[in-house]
Protein backbone atom coordinates (compact mmCIF):
# COMPACT_ATOMS: atom_id res chain seq x y z
CA UNK A 1 0.00 0.00 0.00
CA UNK A 2 1.00 3.24 -1.11
CA UNK A 3 0.69 6.82 -0.40
CA UNK A 4 1.91 10.28 0.05
CA UNK A 5 4.68 10.69 3.32
CA UNK A 6 5.69 14.37 4.77
CA UNK A 7 9.29 13.45 6.11
CA UNK A 8 10.74 15.68 8.45
CA UNK A 9 14.34 16.31 9.94
CA UNK A 10 16.98 19.04 10.09
CA UNK A 11 19.55 16.92 9.06
CA UNK A 12 19.69 16.54 5.34
CA UNK A 13 21.40 13.33 4.87
CA UNK A 14 18.95 11.45 7.21
CA UNK A 15 16.06 13.48 5.04
CA UNK A 16 17.40 12.19 1.74
CA UNK A 17 18.01 8.80 2.52
CA UNK A 18 14.68 8.26 3.82
CA UNK A 19 12.99 9.89 1.54
CA UNK A 20 15.07 8.14 -1.30
CA UNK A 21 13.91 4.29 0.71
CA UNK A 22 10.27 5.70 0.62
CA UNK A 23 10.61 6.54 -2.78
CA UNK A 24 11.69 3.36 -3.79
CA UNK A 25 8.93 1.22 -1.78
CA UNK A 26 6.32 3.68 -4.52
CA UNK A 27 5.21 6.45 -1.53
CA UNK A 28 5.37 10.24 -2.74
CA UNK A 29 7.43 12.19 -0.69
CA UNK A 30 7.92 15.35 -0.24
CA UNK A 31 10.60 17.04 2.88
CA UNK A 32 10.73 19.39 5.10
CA UNK A 33 13.63 20.91 7.34
CA UNK A 34 12.29 23.07 10.31
CA UNK A 35 9.06 23.57 12.37
CA UNK A 36 8.19 26.47 9.79
CA UNK A 37 8.71 24.43 6.69
CA UNK A 38 6.90 20.80 8.50
CA UNK A 39 3.72 23.37 8.91
CA UNK A 40 3.97 24.92 5.10
CA UNK A 41 3.52 21.87 3.83
CA UNK A 42 0.69 20.52 6.06
CA UNK A 43 -1.09 23.88 4.96
CA UNK A 44 -0.71 22.79 1.41
CA UNK A 45 -1.72 19.66 1.51
CA UNK A 46 -2.34 17.08 4.38
CA UNK A 47 0.00 13.89 3.19
CA UNK A 48 -1.32 9.94 3.85
CA UNK A 49 1.80 9.81 6.89
CA UNK A 50 4.16 12.60 8.36
CA UNK A 51 7.34 11.10 9.72
CA UNK A 52 9.09 13.59 11.96
CA UNK A 53 12.08 14.08 14.24
CA UNK A 54 11.97 14.88 17.45
CA UNK A 55 14.47 18.01 18.20
CA UNK A 56 14.30 20.11 15.18
CA UNK A 57 15.83 24.04 15.58
CA UNK A 58 12.38 25.71 15.69
CA UNK A 59 11.13 23.74 18.23
CA UNK A 60 9.97 20.44 19.34
CA UNK A 61 8.41 18.08 17.16
CA UNK A 62 6.97 16.46 19.32
CA UNK A 63 4.99 19.11 20.73
CA UNK A 64 3.64 20.19 16.83
CA UNK A 65 2.69 16.50 16.60
CA UNK A 66 0.33 16.70 19.63
CA UNK A 67 -1.20 19.95 18.13
CA UNK A 68 -1.55 18.42 14.81
CA UNK A 69 -3.32 15.11 15.87
CA UNK A 70 -5.01 17.49 18.02
CA UNK A 71 -6.32 19.27 14.17
CA UNK A 72 -6.09 16.00 11.97
CA UNK A 73 -7.39 13.08 14.39
CA UNK A 74 -6.41 10.84 11.12
CA UNK A 75 -3.16 11.76 10.32
CA UNK A 76 -0.99 9.04 11.06
CA UNK A 77 2.83 10.16 12.50
CA UNK A 78 5.67 8.19 13.19
CA UNK A 79 8.38 10.11 15.30
CA UNK A 80 12.03 8.85 15.05
CA UNK A 81 14.28 10.20 17.86
CA UNK A 82 18.10 10.00 19.04
CA UNK A 83 16.29 10.97 22.52
CA UNK A 84 16.18 7.14 22.94
CA UNK A 85 14.94 7.19 26.62
CA UNK A 86 11.53 5.79 28.27
CA UNK A 87 10.22 9.04 28.60
CA UNK A 88 10.18 9.85 24.26
CA UNK A 89 8.94 6.56 23.45
CA UNK A 90 6.13 6.81 25.73
CA UNK A 91 5.39 10.93 25.46
CA UNK A 92 6.00 10.06 21.33
CA UNK A 93 2.49 7.61 22.19
CA UNK A 94 0.93 10.28 24.62
CA UNK A 95 0.81 12.67 21.68
CA UNK A 96 -1.00 10.77 19.41
CA UNK A 97 2.07 9.00 17.36
CA UNK A 98 1.30 5.88 15.02
CA UNK A 99 5.02 4.58 15.64
CA UNK A 100 8.35 5.46 17.44
CA UNK A 101 11.46 4.31 15.87
CA UNK A 102 14.94 5.52 17.96
CA UNK A 103 17.54 6.54 16.15
CA UNK A 104 19.46 4.90 14.15
CA UNK A 105 16.86 3.46 12.98
CA UNK A 106 17.07 0.34 10.13
CA UNK A 107 15.01 1.68 6.59
CA UNK A 108 12.99 -1.59 6.22
CA UNK A 109 11.77 -0.92 9.57
CA UNK A 110 10.97 2.37 8.47
CA UNK A 111 9.34 1.30 5.39
CA UNK A 112 7.15 -1.44 7.45
CA UNK A 113 5.93 1.62 9.88
CA UNK A 114 4.68 3.70 6.84
CA UNK A 115 3.16 0.97 5.19
CA UNK A 116 1.10 -0.27 8.79
CA UNK A 117 0.54 3.43 9.12
CA UNK A 118 -1.20 4.00 5.80
CA UNK A 119 -3.25 0.70 6.06
CA UNK A 120 -4.45 1.47 9.47
CA UNK A 121 -4.83 4.63 10.44
CA UNK A 122 -4.33 6.44 13.10
CA UNK A 123 -3.96 5.16 16.49
CA UNK A 124 -5.86 6.50 19.37
CA UNK A 125 -3.94 9.12 21.86
CA UNK A 126 -3.43 7.98 24.99
CA UNK A 127 -5.49 10.49 27.74
CA UNK A 128 -2.26 11.49 30.24
CA UNK A 129 -0.68 14.78 30.83
CA UNK A 130 3.31 14.91 30.37
CA UNK A 131 4.05 15.18 34.14
CA UNK A 132 3.12 12.07 35.27
CA UNK A 133 5.92 10.55 33.46
CA UNK A 134 8.37 10.54 35.93
CA UNK A 135 7.81 6.72 37.22
CA UNK A 136 9.17 5.29 33.91
CA UNK A 137 12.53 7.52 34.46
CA UNK A 138 13.83 4.66 36.80
CA UNK A 139 14.74 2.77 33.93
CA UNK A 140 18.76 3.57 32.85
CA UNK A 141 19.76 2.67 29.61
CA UNK A 142 20.54 3.91 26.08
CA UNK A 143 21.49 0.74 24.07
CA UNK A 144 19.88 -0.40 21.10
CA UNK A 145 18.39 -3.78 23.13
CA UNK A 146 16.84 -1.40 25.53
CA UNK A 147 15.10 1.40 22.95
CA UNK A 148 13.44 -2.19 21.66
CA UNK A 149 11.97 -2.16 25.57
CA UNK A 150 10.71 0.90 25.71
CA UNK A 151 9.14 0.61 22.08
CA UNK A 152 7.02 -1.73 23.45
CA UNK A 153 6.30 -0.21 26.87
CA UNK A 154 5.13 2.68 25.21
CA UNK A 155 2.53 0.26 24.00
CA UNK A 156 0.70 -1.52 26.52
CA UNK A 157 0.55 1.23 28.91
CA UNK A 158 -2.38 2.83 28.13
CA UNK A 159 -3.87 -0.61 27.48
CA UNK A 160 -4.45 -3.60 29.97
CA UNK A 161 -3.12 -6.20 27.89
CA UNK A 162 -0.92 -8.91 30.11
CA UNK A 163 2.34 -9.02 29.34
CA UNK A 164 5.58 -11.69 30.15
CA UNK A 165 8.58 -10.23 30.39
CA UNK A 166 11.19 -12.55 30.17
CA UNK A 167 14.76 -12.08 31.56
CA UNK A 168 17.80 -13.42 33.43
CA UNK A 169 17.42 -12.75 36.97
CA UNK A 170 18.62 -9.30 37.87
CA UNK A 171 18.33 -7.61 34.27
CA UNK A 172 14.84 -5.61 35.39
CA UNK A 173 11.87 -7.47 35.43
CA UNK A 174 10.23 -6.18 38.18
CA UNK A 175 11.65 -2.54 37.23
CA UNK A 176 9.72 -2.87 34.00
CA UNK A 177 6.84 -4.32 35.69
CA UNK A 178 6.68 -1.16 38.17
CA UNK A 179 7.18 1.03 34.87
CA UNK A 180 4.40 -0.68 32.66
CA UNK A 181 2.05 0.23 36.37
CA UNK A 182 3.26 3.42 37.00
CA UNK A 183 2.80 4.91 33.46
CA UNK A 184 -0.85 3.92 32.68
CA UNK A 185 -4.09 4.37 33.94
CA UNK A 186 -3.73 2.15 37.13
CA UNK A 187 -0.67 3.95 38.56
CA UNK A 188 -2.94 5.50 41.50
CA UNK A 189 -3.91 1.91 42.53
CA UNK A 190 -1.95 -0.04 44.08
CA UNK A 191 1.53 -2.43 42.01
CA UNK A 192 1.24 -5.64 44.23
CA UNK A 193 4.29 -8.22 43.99
CA UNK A 194 3.89 -12.35 44.68
CA UNK A 195 6.86 -14.25 43.78
CA UNK A 196 6.27 -17.72 43.05
CA UNK A 197 9.36 -19.02 44.21
CA UNK A 198 9.46 -17.44 47.61
CA UNK A 199 6.19 -18.66 49.07
CA UNK A 200 5.97 -22.35 49.67
CA UNK A 201 4.15 -24.42 46.98
CA UNK A 202 0.98 -25.02 49.27
CA UNK A 203 -0.06 -21.07 50.06
CA UNK A 204 0.38 -19.86 46.63
CA UNK A 205 -3.29 -20.54 46.47
CA UNK A 206 -3.74 -18.87 49.46
CA UNK A 207 -1.68 -15.56 48.88
CA UNK A 208 -3.07 -15.05 45.43
CA UNK A 209 -6.85 -16.08 46.35
CA UNK A 210 -7.17 -14.98 50.34
CA UNK A 211 -8.75 -17.32 52.79
CA UNK A 212 -12.14 -17.73 54.65
CA UNK A 213 -11.64 -17.80 58.17
CA UNK A 214 -11.06 -21.66 59.24
CA UNK A 215 -10.28 -22.50 54.93
CA UNK A 216 -7.22 -24.54 56.82
CA UNK A 217 -5.27 -25.13 59.68
CA UNK A 218 -3.94 -21.98 61.10
CA UNK A 219 -6.64 -19.75 58.90
CA UNK A 220 -7.76 -17.49 62.13
CA UNK A 221 -9.03 -14.88 59.87
CA UNK A 222 -10.31 -14.06 56.93
CA UNK A 223 -7.20 -12.69 54.88
CA UNK A 224 -7.72 -10.95 51.26
CA UNK A 225 -5.66 -12.47 48.81
CA UNK A 226 -3.31 -10.16 46.03
CA UNK A 227 -5.72 -10.10 43.66
CA UNK A 228 -8.06 -8.37 46.52
CA UNK A 229 -5.01 -6.00 47.52
CA UNK A 230 -4.31 -5.27 43.79
CA UNK A 231 -7.68 -4.08 42.86
CA UNK A 232 -8.03 -1.22 40.17
CA UNK A 233 -4.08 -1.91 39.99
CA UNK A 234 -1.44 -4.31 39.04
CA UNK A 235 -0.41 -7.84 40.04
CA UNK A 236 3.00 -8.49 39.14
CA UNK A 237 3.55 -12.56 39.41
CA UNK A 238 6.93 -13.20 39.09
CA UNK A 239 9.19 -16.10 38.51
CA UNK A 240 5.26 -17.68 37.48
CA UNK A 241 7.42 -20.53 35.95
CA UNK A 242 7.66 -21.72 39.34
CA UNK A 243 3.85 -21.90 40.25
CA UNK A 244 2.49 -25.33 41.15
CA UNK A 245 0.05 -26.78 38.47
CA UNK A 246 -3.13 -26.54 40.64
CA UNK A 247 -2.48 -23.06 41.05
CA UNK A 248 -1.44 -23.16 37.49
CA UNK A 249 -5.42 -24.01 36.49
CA UNK A 250 -7.15 -21.59 38.97
CA UNK A 251 -5.09 -18.88 37.80
CA UNK A 252 -6.48 -19.80 33.94
CA UNK A 253 -10.01 -20.29 35.30
CA UNK A 254 -9.75 -16.74 36.78
CA UNK A 255 -7.95 -14.71 33.41
CA UNK A 256 -10.97 -16.52 31.25
CA UNK A 257 -14.14 -15.74 33.70
CA UNK A 258 -12.50 -12.76 35.24
CA UNK A 259 -13.38 -13.49 38.45
CA UNK A 260 -12.34 -15.62 41.64
CA UNK A 261 -13.04 -16.97 44.35
CA UNK A 262 -11.36 -17.16 47.66
CA UNK A 263 -9.74 -20.79 49.05
CA UNK A 264 -13.11 -21.63 51.46
CA UNK A 265 -15.13 -19.31 49.73
CA UNK A 266 -18.66 -19.50 47.93
CA UNK A 267 -18.77 -15.77 46.74
CA UNK A 268 -17.47 -14.56 42.99
CA UNK A 269 -15.38 -11.66 43.42
CA UNK A 270 -14.76 -9.57 40.16
CA UNK A 271 -10.98 -9.47 39.49
CA UNK A 272 -9.74 -6.28 38.36
CA UNK A 273 -6.22 -6.14 38.16
CA UNK A 274 -3.60 -5.68 35.26
CA UNK A 275 -1.75 -9.26 35.08
CA UNK A 276 2.15 -8.63 34.05
CA UNK A 277 4.17 -12.01 34.95
CA UNK A 278 7.73 -12.40 34.66
CA UNK A 279 10.31 -15.83 33.90
CA UNK A 280 13.78 -16.47 34.09
CA UNK A 281 12.79 -19.70 32.87
CA UNK A 282 12.46 -20.83 29.56
CA UNK A 283 8.48 -20.92 29.71
CA UNK A 284 8.34 -22.09 26.15
CA UNK A 285 10.31 -25.38 27.18
CA UNK A 286 8.62 -25.77 30.33
CA UNK A 287 5.17 -26.16 28.35
CA UNK A 288 6.96 -28.44 26.40
CA UNK A 289 8.48 -30.50 29.18
CA UNK A 290 4.53 -30.64 30.60
CA UNK A 291 5.61 -28.45 33.66
CA UNK A 292 3.33 -25.51 32.47
CA UNK A 293 -0.36 -25.13 31.09
CA UNK A 294 0.20 -24.49 28.00
CA UNK A 295 -3.08 -22.32 27.59
CA UNK A 296 -2.25 -20.19 30.48
CA UNK A 297 1.43 -19.84 28.53
CA UNK A 298 -0.74 -17.78 25.81
CA UNK A 299 -2.89 -15.91 27.88
CA UNK A 300 0.02 -14.72 29.76
CA UNK A 301 1.98 -13.73 26.58
CA UNK A 302 -0.22 -11.47 25.04
CA UNK A 303 2.56 -9.02 24.94
CA UNK A 304 6.21 -10.90 25.26
CA UNK A 305 8.94 -8.09 26.86
CA UNK A 306 12.43 -10.25 26.75
CA UNK A 307 14.83 -8.08 28.52
CA UNK A 308 18.63 -8.17 27.38
CA UNK A 309 21.19 -9.05 29.66
CA UNK A 310 23.53 -6.67 30.80
CA UNK A 311 26.88 -8.48 28.90
CA UNK A 312 24.21 -8.35 25.75
CA UNK A 313 24.11 -4.46 26.50
CA UNK A 314 27.38 -3.38 27.35
CA UNK A 315 27.27 0.27 26.24
CA UNK A 316 24.36 0.73 29.09
CA UNK A 317 26.95 -0.46 31.67
CA UNK A 318 29.16 3.06 32.49
CA UNK A 319 25.71 4.71 32.62
CA UNK A 320 24.44 2.51 35.26
CA UNK A 321 27.44 2.41 37.30
CA UNK A 322 27.34 5.95 37.55
CA UNK A 323 23.92 6.03 38.31
CA UNK A 324 24.37 3.47 41.32
CA UNK A 325 26.66 5.54 42.38
CA UNK A 326 24.73 8.34 42.70
CA UNK A 327 22.48 6.53 44.18
CA UNK A 328 24.29 5.61 47.25
CA UNK A 329 25.96 9.04 47.21
CA UNK A 330 22.17 10.51 47.83
CA UNK A 331 21.19 7.34 50.85
CA UNK A 332 24.72 8.89 52.49
CA UNK A 333 27.28 7.02 51.08
CA UNK A 334 30.79 8.50 50.46
CA UNK A 335 30.86 9.69 46.60
CA UNK A 336 32.66 7.95 44.61
CA UNK A 337 33.67 8.58 40.56
CA UNK A 338 34.91 6.05 38.23
CA UNK A 339 38.40 6.02 36.48
CA UNK A 340 38.33 5.75 32.86
CA UNK A 341 40.60 2.40 33.39
CA UNK A 342 37.66 1.15 36.10
CA UNK A 343 34.57 1.55 33.16
CA UNK A 344 36.96 -0.68 30.68
CA UNK A 345 36.68 -3.67 33.61
CA UNK A 346 33.28 -2.90 33.85
CA UNK A 347 32.20 -3.04 30.21
CA UNK A 348 34.64 -5.70 29.91
CA UNK A 349 33.27 -8.15 32.60
CA UNK A 350 30.34 -10.47 32.10
CA UNK A 351 27.51 -9.62 34.93
CA UNK A 352 26.03 -13.27 35.41
CA UNK A 353 24.29 -11.42 38.09
CA UNK A 354 23.01 -8.85 35.55
CA UNK A 355 22.22 -4.72 36.36
CA UNK A 356 21.45 -6.63 40.25
CA UNK A 357 25.53 -7.47 40.85
CA UNK A 358 26.47 -3.95 38.99
CA UNK A 359 24.35 -2.40 41.63
CA UNK A 360 25.29 -4.42 44.41
CA UNK A 361 29.26 -4.05 43.17
CA UNK A 362 28.98 0.07 43.02
CA UNK A 363 27.23 -0.03 46.36
CA UNK A 364 29.31 -2.10 47.71
CA UNK A 365 32.33 -0.16 47.07
CA UNK A 366 30.88 3.25 47.83
CA UNK A 367 30.44 1.87 51.43
CA UNK A 368 33.96 0.19 51.67
CA UNK A 369 36.14 2.18 49.56
CA UNK A 370 38.55 4.44 51.20
CA UNK A 371 39.69 6.28 47.37
CA UNK A 372 37.57 8.62 45.94
CA UNK A 373 38.53 7.78 42.23
CA UNK A 374 38.02 4.05 42.06
CA UNK A 375 40.44 2.43 39.64
CA UNK A 376 41.12 -0.41 36.93
CA UNK A 377 42.15 -2.70 40.53
CA UNK A 378 39.75 -1.65 42.73
CA UNK A 379 37.03 -3.03 40.90
CA UNK A 380 38.86 -6.23 39.82
CA UNK A 381 39.78 -6.30 43.86
CA UNK A 382 35.53 -5.81 44.68
CA UNK A 383 34.38 -8.34 42.20
CA UNK A 384 37.11 -10.91 43.55
CA UNK A 385 36.02 -10.54 46.94
CA UNK A 386 32.12 -10.50 45.78
CA UNK A 387 32.59 -13.66 44.83
CA UNK A 388 34.22 -15.25 47.53
CA UNK A 389 31.55 -14.30 49.95
CA UNK A 390 29.48 -16.72 51.22
CA UNK A 391 26.21 -16.64 50.13
CA UNK A 392 23.53 -15.04 52.50
CA UNK A 393 21.56 -17.55 54.67
CA UNK A 394 22.70 -20.93 53.71
CA UNK A 395 21.85 -23.58 55.89
CA UNK A 396 24.95 -24.33 57.05
CA UNK A 397 26.35 -20.78 57.79
CA UNK A 398 27.03 -19.89 61.24
CA UNK A 399 25.11 -17.14 62.75
CA UNK A 400 28.04 -15.51 63.66
CA UNK A 401 28.86 -15.47 59.77
CA UNK A 402 25.23 -14.41 59.56
CA UNK A 403 25.42 -11.63 61.53
CA UNK A 404 28.60 -10.66 60.29
CA UNK A 405 27.34 -10.97 56.35
CA UNK A 406 23.98 -8.62 57.61
CA UNK A 407 26.26 -6.30 59.39
CA UNK A 408 27.72 -6.16 55.77
CA UNK A 409 24.36 -5.45 53.92
CA UNK A 410 23.05 -3.17 56.35
CA UNK A 411 26.34 -0.83 55.90
CA UNK A 412 25.63 -0.98 52.14
CA UNK A 413 21.75 -0.94 51.86
CA UNK A 414 21.35 1.54 54.74
CA UNK A 415 24.40 3.16 56.10
CA UNK A 416 22.67 5.49 57.82
CA UNK A 417 20.87 3.17 59.76
CA UNK A 418 24.69 1.58 61.04
CA UNK A 419 24.75 4.87 63.79
CA UNK A 420 21.65 5.83 64.62
CA UNK A 421 21.40 3.97 67.82
CA UNK A 422 19.20 0.95 66.91
CA UNK A 423 21.08 -1.43 65.91
CA UNK A 424 21.66 -3.47 68.90
CA UNK A 425 17.91 -4.19 69.43
CA UNK A 426 17.08 -4.66 65.95
CA UNK A 427 20.01 -7.45 65.38
CA UNK A 428 18.96 -9.21 68.76
CA UNK A 429 15.27 -8.79 67.58
CA UNK A 430 15.86 -10.35 64.16
CA UNK A 431 17.74 -13.29 66.03
CA UNK A 432 15.41 -13.41 68.65
CA UNK A 433 12.18 -13.60 66.38
CA UNK A 434 12.77 -16.78 64.51
CA UNK A 435 13.61 -18.48 67.53
CA UNK A 436 10.47 -17.40 69.81
CA UNK A 437 8.28 -17.75 66.49
CA UNK A 438 9.71 -21.19 66.17
CA UNK A 439 9.15 -22.34 69.83
CA UNK A 440 5.73 -20.88 69.44
CA UNK A 441 4.75 -22.94 67.00
CA UNK A 442 6.63 -26.15 68.00
CA UNK A 443 4.32 -25.35 71.60
CA UNK A 444 0.67 -24.73 69.62
CA UNK A 445 0.97 -21.21 70.87
CA UNK A 446 1.38 -22.29 74.14
CA UNK A 447 3.43 -19.65 75.62
CA UNK A 448 4.12 -21.33 79.04
CA UNK A 449 5.31 -24.29 77.16
CA UNK A 450 7.36 -22.63 74.98
CA UNK A 451 9.14 -20.42 77.64
CA UNK A 452 9.60 -23.34 79.51
CA UNK A 453 11.25 -24.49 76.25
CA UNK A 454 13.38 -21.92 75.86
CA UNK A 455 14.68 -21.77 79.45
CA UNK A 456 13.67 -17.97 80.24
CA UNK A 457 10.70 -16.56 82.35
CA UNK A 458 6.80 -16.51 81.16
CA UNK A 459 6.38 -12.97 81.65
CA UNK A 460 9.80 -12.17 80.33
CA UNK A 461 8.46 -14.43 77.24
CA UNK A 462 5.40 -11.82 76.93
CA UNK A 463 7.05 -8.59 77.37
CA UNK A 464 9.47 -9.68 74.25
CA UNK A 465 6.70 -10.93 72.74
CA UNK A 466 4.84 -7.26 72.91
CA UNK A 467 8.46 -5.64 72.00
CA UNK A 468 8.98 -7.31 69.31
CA UNK A 469 5.49 -7.62 68.07
CA UNK A 470 4.52 -10.70 67.16
CA UNK A 471 1.00 -11.49 67.16
CA UNK A 472 -0.18 -14.67 68.75
CA UNK A 473 -3.19 -14.26 67.43
CA UNK A 474 -6.87 -14.50 69.36
CA UNK A 475 -7.89 -17.27 71.48
CA UNK A 476 -4.48 -18.79 71.86
CA UNK A 477 -3.60 -20.34 74.65
CA UNK A 478 -1.61 -17.81 76.65
CA UNK A 479 -0.14 -20.52 79.40
CA UNK A 480 -2.98 -22.53 80.80
CA UNK A 481 -1.92 -26.25 80.07
N1 LIG B 1 17.49 -0.64 33.50
C1 LIG B 1 17.70 -0.46 34.80
N2 LIG B 1 17.95 0.77 35.28
C2 LIG B 1 18.16 0.97 36.59
N3 LIG B 1 18.15 0.00 37.52
C3 LIG B 1 17.91 -1.24 37.12
C4 LIG B 1 17.66 -1.54 35.74
N4 LIG B 1 17.45 -2.86 35.64
C5 LIG B 1 17.54 -3.37 36.88
N5 LIG B 1 17.82 -2.41 37.78
C6 LIG B 1 18.01 -2.61 39.24
O1 LIG B 1 18.58 -3.89 39.41
C7 LIG B 1 17.96 -4.57 40.49
C8 LIG B 1 17.33 -5.85 39.97
O2 LIG B 1 16.21 -5.53 39.19
P1 LIG B 1 14.84 -6.37 39.26
O3 LIG B 1 14.55 -6.82 40.64
O4 LIG B 1 13.80 -5.62 38.53
O5 LIG B 1 15.33 -7.65 38.40
P2 LIG B 1 14.54 -8.98 38.08
O6 LIG B 1 14.85 -9.29 36.66
O7 LIG B 1 13.11 -8.84 38.48
O8 LIG B 1 15.30 -10.02 39.01
P3 LIG B 1 14.79 -11.47 39.53
O9 LIG B 1 14.56 -12.31 38.31
O10 LIG B 1 15.98 -11.94 40.29
O11 LIG B 1 13.58 -11.22 40.34
C9 LIG B 1 16.93 -3.63 41.09
O12 LIG B 1 17.48 -2.98 42.21
C10 LIG B 1 16.68 -2.64 39.97
O13 LIG B 1 16.33 -1.39 40.49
Amino acid sequence: MTGSVLVVDDDSAIRTVVAAALRREGHAVTTAASLAELRRAIGAALPDVLVTDVVLPDGNGLDEVARLTAEHPTLPVIVFSAQNTLATAVRATEVGAFDYLPKPFDLDVLGQAVRSAIARGRHAPAEFPEDELNGGSSLIGRSPAMQEVYRVIARVVSNDLTVLISGESGTGKELVAKAIHDLGPRRRAPFVALNMAAIPRELIEAELFGHERGAFTGAQARVAGKFEQAAGGTLFLDEIGDMPMDAQTRLLRVLQQGEFTTVGGAKAIKADVRIVAATNKDLAALVQAGQFREDLFYRLNVVPIALPSLRERRDDVPLLARHFLDRAAEDGLPRKSLAANAVAVLEGYDWPGNVRQLENLMRRIAALSRDEVIDADAIRRALGEASAMPAPATRDAGIEAAVRARLERIAIEEPRTLDDGTLYDRIIGEVERPLIEAMLARHGGNQLRAARALGINRNTLRKRLDTLGIDVGPGRPDGTE
